[in-house]
Order: C-alpha cells, then structure tokens, then sequence
C-alpha cells in the first residue's frame, strides 16, 4: 500500500453520486476490509447522509456520504465547502443514467475550485454489465474535463465494493493528491465559512 510510506494525512472525503450507484457499500468496504470478496452488507437507500472515520495505512480520512436521491442533492451541492476531496460514483453498469451521472459530475466540478481533487470512480465492475472504463471515459469526457482545468487533480478508475478491486488504490489516490499545504489551505478557507454561518 504506497500510503504506507507517506506521512499521515487526516481529512475529510465526501462521496456523492446518484442513488443505486453503491456509495453506501463503498463506506462499508471502506469500513470492514475484512469481508470476504463478493460479501457486501445489505443495504437500504441513504436517507440523509452518513458519516464515518476510517484508517488507510497512517491516514485518517473521514466519509461523507449523501443520499443520491434527486431531491436531496441539493443538501450535498451545499456541503461540498466541507470536504477536503470527492468521490464521485458512478454506477458503471447503468449506461442509462450516464447522462444524468455526467451533468451532477460537471455541476461538482463547476461548483469547487481546483485544490480539490476529484477521484470519479466507476463502480460494479464485477457485473457483466459493466460498461468498459475507456468508455465510460469517453462519455464523461474526463480528459476534456482535465484539459479545460489542468491544475485539477481528476482521476477515473474501476472499482468494486463487491470483491473489494480497487478500493485501496483509489485511497492511495486521493491521500497521494492531497497535499498537506492544500489540507490546510482548506482547513483555513472551512474556518472562514464557519466563522460567517
Ligand atoms: N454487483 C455489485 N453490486 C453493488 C456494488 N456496489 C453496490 N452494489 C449494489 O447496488 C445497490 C445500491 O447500493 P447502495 O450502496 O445502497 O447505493 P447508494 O449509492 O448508497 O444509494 P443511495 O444511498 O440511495 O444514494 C445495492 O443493491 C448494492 O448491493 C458492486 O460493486 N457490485
Ligand atoms: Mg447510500
């Protein structure tokens, strides 16, 4: 695990996405690295949000989970000056809701500025159904995304809650895009936002 080797970060991730599209049982992976491959905890849809704090090798990192539902997106658009970095989920073997996925993903974007990195993850990848990630590149458009904005820090990778594929990676991700200058850039601009409410 290359987070091994860094020195600890502690922050905050918020994970959004559309309902169904498995950010609940991420946090659960995320939570019991024990389960077996192919074991996931059911689950029922989020009704607010959930939070919980989880160890990556030194890291500490802190999960924020919305309800994808349509009517409570709004809550995660006004929470996002909270987090230190996303996760954006996607759902990778529901090519149907692609275009509904992309236009919550170019509003997140749009909506934060470039410290924050953004680690857009295309979840399900153990069903047959699973769309290809070049694809799903393709239709994000993820590379345009970087291109119109080259500081951000956007990543696309295939995951699984299910078996667990990838999960450690995108942890090794976010904590190696995270530097601790921008941990307390934020941390400042959070206690400026608090400091007015
Ligand atoms: N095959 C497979 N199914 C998954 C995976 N991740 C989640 N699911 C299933 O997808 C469904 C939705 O999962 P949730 O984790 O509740 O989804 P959510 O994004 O939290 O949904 P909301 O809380 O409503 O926004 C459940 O039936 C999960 O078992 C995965 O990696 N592979
Ligand atoms: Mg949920």
């Amino acid at each position: 695990m290359g987070s091994v080797l860094s020195t600890p970060k502690t922050f905050e991730l918020l994970i959004i996405g559309l309902d169904d599209a498995g950010k609940t049982s991420l946090v659960n992976r995320l939570k019991r690295r024990e389960l077996p491959r192919g074991v996931l905890p059911t689950t029922t849809p989020t009704t607010g949000f959930t939070r919980e704090t989880i160890s990556h090798g030194q890291h500490s990192v802190t999960i924020l989970e919305y309800s994808g539902s349509e009517k409570m997106r709004p809550l995660w658009r006004s929470c996002f000056w909270n987090a230190h970095a996303f996760v954006f989920l996607i759902d990778a073997a529901a090519p149907a809701r692609f275009p509904e996925a992309k236009e919550e993903l170019i509003q997140l974007i749009k909506a934060t500025s470039d410290l924050y990195p953004i680690l857009i993850l295309a979840n399900k990848v153990d069903l047959p159904g699973a769309v290809e990630l070049s694809t799903i590149e393709e239709v994000f458009g993820v590379l345009g995304l970087r291109a119109a904005k080259s500081d951000r820090k956007i990543a696309l990778k295939g995951i699984s809650a299910m078996t667990g594929e990838g999960v450690d990676e995108a942890l090794d991700w976010l904590a190696a895009n995270l530097s601790h200058q921008v941990i307390s850039e934020i941390n400042e601009a959070k206690k400026q936002v608090e400091q007015s409410r």
